[in-house]
Order: structure tokens, then C-alpha cells, then sequence
């Protein structure tokens, strides 16, 4: 009797899960919904993912505002894109630019009015800006703890939740947000930037089923090491500015291909998208299976990443 259950069992289990990501695969074939015309705020617009999304969603015409600290790159951007030759077909938009510090809590609100006035709406809020951070827990300012959450969590909260009436009012809009796989696991010498990173998924979890029914969804992108100045612009534990390109960083993804999916997640309406090879894909998985390893792998690299960095003679 049993090997009748398990042998029918078998089959019936691969045809399940043959026919689940065929369905998956469909699911991107299809082109998903047009951003052509779309009124679209990315944060952190100046450099690296931010200005490679900024090129995605305008070339698929998308009304562009462009927010960062500074002006002068920021304008750069505008310039090139302006610019850049896209396809004659596609109607394109010259963007806007939104200059504030997403640091400072009391210019959120004005910028969130400003960011409105550019199009008269939002259709679409990519949150990308961030910063990372290096050091040991023990030897880091409480300062700086508060400093990497107050930009990529408070400040993203803060824009989010002043542009968010206006899109209940019309039932209508797209919350989008640029975490990392550092919001699903937590590595060692990442505490703020990791800790950030899971508040950031847990609250946006929290939202897309609180706004769901006023149709508007949420989209967290988890990404692994992207080729961007995100390791140069880090902080360390006394606030001073890490300077370095990381090899993680250098060898990481193209931030051409994170935006096509950055576009692509949002033309499919996606929840949850997590963009990284199979070590960091395993780790998520251990991390909630077999938890037990998973403290200990990140003992062990701890270790290491210490051993590295004592002096010969120590
Ligand atoms: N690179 C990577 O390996 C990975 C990156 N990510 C995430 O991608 C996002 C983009 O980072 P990335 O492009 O890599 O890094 P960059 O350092 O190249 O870009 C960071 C952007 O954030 C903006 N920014 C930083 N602090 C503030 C602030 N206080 N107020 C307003 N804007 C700010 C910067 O603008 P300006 O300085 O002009 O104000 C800049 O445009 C981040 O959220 C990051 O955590 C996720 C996974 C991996
Ligand atoms: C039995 C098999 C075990 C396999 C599991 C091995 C565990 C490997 C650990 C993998 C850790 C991956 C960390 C990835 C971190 C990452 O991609 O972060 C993205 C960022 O946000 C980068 O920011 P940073 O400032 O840290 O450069």
C-alpha cells in the first residue's frame, strides 16, 4: 500500500512543480503593464542603480523626478538624459529633479510637495536611495548607528508615507523599494546597514497588506553586490567615509541588468524580488531552515574577516 502511495506520489509532486514554473515562465514572457507616460520618483538618481534606472524608465517614457543631495550631479543626469537618443517610436520626457537630504526628517515633507507639483502626481515611488556601512559593532558611534537607519529607513519611510495619501485618494500608484539580500540575512561588520535593510523589508511587508485593497502594490527588491560606489560611500564606524571599492562590490552585478529588472518588477506588479547567485540564495533558505549552521557559517567568516585584518605580529 505504501510504495502505491509513495510511487503515485512521485509524479504527481514533479508534475506540480513542472506545471508551477512553467506558469512561472509565462509570467515573464508577458510584457506586464506600459510605464509610458508614468509619473516616476527615484531616489538616489544621481549614481550607480538610481541613474541606471533613471535611463530604464525614461526610455520607456516614463515622467521622470529625480531626487538626491546633489544638484549638480543630479542636473548631469537630467542633461544626459535629455540627451540620449531613445527609440523615435516612444515619446520621451525631460525630468525633474528634487534636490533634499533624505537624512534630514523635517525636509521630507516639503520635498514630498515639491516631488508632486513636478506632475501633478505620483504614479510610481522607486525608494533606491541608501548607504552602506563597515565596522565592528563594539567600536562603532551610536551616532553612526542612527545615521545609516535615518537614511535608508526613516528617510524612505518619511517619503513614502508623505506621498502615500495622494495615491489612496486616487486608488491608484506603485510603492517600490531597494533593499538587499542584507535585508533577508544578516552578515558580520553589516550591523547598521544590515539592520536597516530588514527593518526596510519588514515594514514594506507590512504595508502591501495594508494597502492592497486600495490597489496598490509593493515591490521589494532584494538585490546581492551590485558594480556601483555604494562600498566607496560607506561609512565606518566613526563616521568617516570607508573610500574603497570592495571586490564584492567591483565583481558584482551589471547595474544596467538590476534596473531591467527593477522595470520588469514593476511592469509585473511583483511582491518580492530577490536577485543574487546561489550561495547568498542558499543562505536565505538555511537561514530560516537550519538556522543552527547558519550562525555558525557567519561565525566562521566573522573569524576569518578578523584574522585578516589583525596586524602580522599580533
Ligand atoms: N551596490 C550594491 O552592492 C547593492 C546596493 N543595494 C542598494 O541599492 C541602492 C542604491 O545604491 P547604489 O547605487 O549601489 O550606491 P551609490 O552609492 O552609487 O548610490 C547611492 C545613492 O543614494 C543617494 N543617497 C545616499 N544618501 C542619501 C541621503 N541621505 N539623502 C538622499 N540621497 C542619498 C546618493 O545620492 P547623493 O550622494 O547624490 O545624495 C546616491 O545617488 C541602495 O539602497 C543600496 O543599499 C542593494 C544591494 C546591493
Ligand atoms: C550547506 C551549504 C551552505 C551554503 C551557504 C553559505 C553561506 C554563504 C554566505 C553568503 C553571504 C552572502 C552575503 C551577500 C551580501 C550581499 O550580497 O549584499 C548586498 C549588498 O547590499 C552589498 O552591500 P555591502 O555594503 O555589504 O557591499
Amino acid at each position: 500500500m505504501d510504495r502505491v502511495v509513495g510511487g503515485g506520489l512521485l509524479p504527481l509532486v514533479l508534475t506540480g512543480v513542472g506545471v508551477l514554473l512553467l506558469y512561472r515562465i509565462l509570467l515573464r514572457l508577458k510584457p506586464g503593464t506600459s510605464v509610458q507616460g508614468a509619473v516616476v520618483v527615484i531616489t538616489g538618481a544621481s549614481s550607480g542603480l538610481g541613474k541606471e534606472c533613471a535611463k530604464a524608465f525614461h526610455a520607456a517614457g516614463a515622467r521622470l523626478v529625480l531626487c538626491g543631495r546633489d544638484a549638480a550631479r543630479l542636473q548631469q543626469v537630467v542633461q544626459d538624459l535629455k540627451g540620449s537618443s531613445t527609440d523615435q517610436q516612444k515619446q520621451t520626457f525631460t525630468p525633474c529633479a528634487v534636490i533634499f537630504d533624505l537624512a534630514k526628517a523635517d525636509t521630507v515633507d516639503k520635498a514630498a510637495e515639491e516631488i508632486l507639483k513636478c506632475f501633478g502626481r505620483v504614479d510610481i515611488l522607486v525608494n533606491n536611495a541608501g548607504v552602506s556601512y563597515r565596522g565592528n559593532i563594539v567600536d562603532t558611534h551610536m551616532s553612526v548607528q542612527r545615521d545609516v537607519m535615518e537614511t535608508n529607513y526613516f528617510g524612505t519611510i518619511a517619503l513614502t508615507q508623505a506621498l502615500l495619501p495622494s495615491m489612496i485618494q486616487r486608488h491608484s500608484g506603485h510603492i517600490v523599494v531597494i533593499s538587499s539580500v542584507q535585508g533577508k540575512l544578516a552578515i558580520p561588520y553589516r550591523s547598521a546597514y544590515a539592520a536597516s535593510k530588514h527593518a526596510t523589508q519588514a515594514y514594506f511587508d507590512c504595508l502591501r497588506a495594508e494597502i492592497e485593497c486600495f490597489g496598490i502594490p509593493v515591490t521589494v527588491i532584494s538585490p546581492g553586490y551590485i558594480r556601483t560606489n555604494l562600498s566607496i560611500n560607506a561609512v565606518t564606524g566613526d563616521g568617516s567615509k570607508y573610500g574603497v571599492m570592495d571586490k564584492t562590490t567591483e565583481s558584482g552585478w551589471d547595474p544596467r541588468d538590476v534596473a531591467t529588472t527593477v522595470l520588469k518588477a514593476v511592469r509585473h506588479r511583483s511582491k518580492d524580488v530577490v536577485l543574487a547567485g546561489l550561495l547568498p540564495s542558499v543562505a536565505i533558505y538555511l537561514r530560516t531552515l537550519w538556522p543552527a549552521l547558519f550562525f555558525k557559517l557567519m561565525s566562521s567568516r566573522a573569524r576569518k574577516i578578523r584574522n585578516q585584518q589583525k596586524p602580522k605580529n599580533e
